[in-house]
């Protein structure tokens, strides 16, 4: 089974240093891990460092495969990034763009599936409603939709998603969340997703990295990562983590720490 190892990673923007040596060993397939931490902490420059986007020290491996700054094309056939803020459209249908998608970057699968497979992942999704419409034309949450749905449509080995949810309504929020962790186990992906609602991790993830200031205060399990000490120490907040009438765990926050 491939995992997916950080090695030394540190990240420097100008003079100064975002990320200053972060180690994580074997993200697993089949686990989708959270990406966790306060605004400006360098959950966006990790996933760009690990997606071979932006200039770093250190090593990232996966497959038996060591990855070094530069070695995009190499990357590229494992990775599928979804950026937390999508480029500008271009003029293209929501069908034709996840099309594009899957035959730019699929390398090695069967072209005959290719529109069966766009019309599943627009399903899977709830927006075959959509298929036919321009990009231009979409709202801001239904363009996120169309994002995931061109990251998963390439089949990637590794998939890096950064905020996915932030203009999903409730429904879609879980729904997603519930499709990314079918599809990580399904195909045996290695999965990370930036998210900022912890109750998601807790519920919807199945390992998570807490970074503070580019340095990794916790990992493991999200129940275990995430308690009233690290909400304290990380996030400046008082809170619990307590399970609801269901048996999940949520948090509920008291206030600000020194409030
Ligand atoms: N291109 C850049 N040039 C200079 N500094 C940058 C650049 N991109 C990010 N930074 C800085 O690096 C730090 C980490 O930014 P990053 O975007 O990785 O944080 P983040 O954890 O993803 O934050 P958020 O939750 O707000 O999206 C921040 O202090 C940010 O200001």
């Amino acid at each position: 089974m491939t995992t997916l190892s950080i090695e030394n990673i540190r990240v420097r923007y100008g003079r100064r240093e975002v990320i200053p040596g972060l180690d994580v060993t074997a993200l697993q397939p089949g686990e989708v891990t959270a990406l966790l931490g306060p605004n400006g902490c360098g959950k966006t420059t990790l996933l760009k460092a690990i997606a071979g986007l932006i200039r770093c020290d250190g090593r990232v491996v996966f497959d038996g495969q060591t990855f070094g700054y530069g070695d995009f094309a190499a990357r590229a056939r494992h990775i599928a990034y979804l950026p937390q803020t999508l480029p500008p459209t271009v003029h293209l249908r929501v069908f034709e763009s996840i099309l594009v998608a899957r035959q730019a970057t699929a390398v090695g699968l069967a072209r005959g599936g290719d529109h069966a497979e766009v019309l599943q992942v627009l399903d899977r999704l709830d927006i075959g409603h959509l298929a036919m419409r321009y990009l231009s034309e979409l709202s801001g949450g239904q363009r996120q939709l169309v994002g995931i749905a061109q990251a998963l449509v390439r089949a990637p080995a590794v998939l890096l998603l950064d905020e996915p949810l932030s203009a999903l309504d409730l429904n879609h929020q879980f729904q997603v969340m519930d499709l990314l962790r079918q599809e990580t186990r399904a195909r045996g992906m290695v999965t990370v997703i930036v998210l900022h609602d912890l109750n998601v991790a807790l519920r919807h993830t199945d390992r998570a990295l807490l970074l503070k200031a580019g340095q990794l205060v916790a990992e493991g399990p999200p129940a275990a990562v995430i308690n009233g000490a690290t909400l304290a120490e990380v996030y400046g907040v008082r809170g619990r983590v307590e399970p609801c009438s269901q048996g999940f765990s949520q948090i509920m926050v008291d206030g600000l720490v020194g409030a």
